[in-house]
């Protein structure tokens, strides 16, 4: 898809095409429409990190908590969106043994316990057995910094369903 095809799209097929590149975030492609026309892919993934660092802390946390559990309890009943589900399956959290299950049920929920957020890490980029030493190691740090670490990864994230998207056939997303 060319970058003209983009910025040629209406609000509402702009919208319904990236409303899932940061998770259940539809207001941020709704917010950086008004940046059009975009350069390229590039640009358009700065503007969503630009929108991002911009929020108050309150908000880059309200963007971690439209995240679902890894192997958490969306992704045992199916209803993660197709986004996550994909993800999580290459990770291999979508068919964890019942000790890594409960591994992973007991570090997501200490994690949360001390930050208010869930953990979140770019899946795509980590195999299981990097998510489980890095959401150990992420526990030791402070709230500040762990809030800036999982923002760096919903950017990682967004990176990558832009990039399917984009180098995928358009018409058959809208
Ligand atoms: N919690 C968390 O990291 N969730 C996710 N990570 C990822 O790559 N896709 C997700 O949904």
């Amino acid at each position: 898809m060319e970058i003209n095809v983009v910025n040629a799209l209406t609000y509402e097929d702009f919208v319904k095409l990236f409303c899932n590149v940061v998770e259940k975030c539809p207001l941020i492609p709704a917010a950086i429409w008004s940046y059009r026309p975009f350069k390229d892919l590039a640009d358009i993934e700065a503007h969503i990190r630009e929108f991002i660092h911009s929020l108050p802390d309150s908000g880059k946390e309200g963007v971690l908590r439209c995240h679902p559990d890894l192997a958490g309890r969306d992704t045992q009943s199916g209803t993660l969106t197709r986004e996550s589900q994909e993800e999580q399956s290459q990770a291999g959290m979508t068919t964890l043994d019942s000790a890594e299950s409960l591994q992973m049920y007991r570090l997501n929920t200490e994690y949360k316990e001390r930050f208010g957020f869930p953990f979140v890490i770019c899946a795509r980029l980590n195999s299981k057995a990097d998510i489980v030493c890095q959401l150990s190691e992420r526990l030791k740090n402070d709230r500040a910094t762990e809030r800036e670490r999982a923002i760096e990864e919903v950017t990682k994230i967004c990176s990558l369903r832009l990039r399917n998207i984009v180098l995928s056939d358009i018409q058959t997303k809208l």
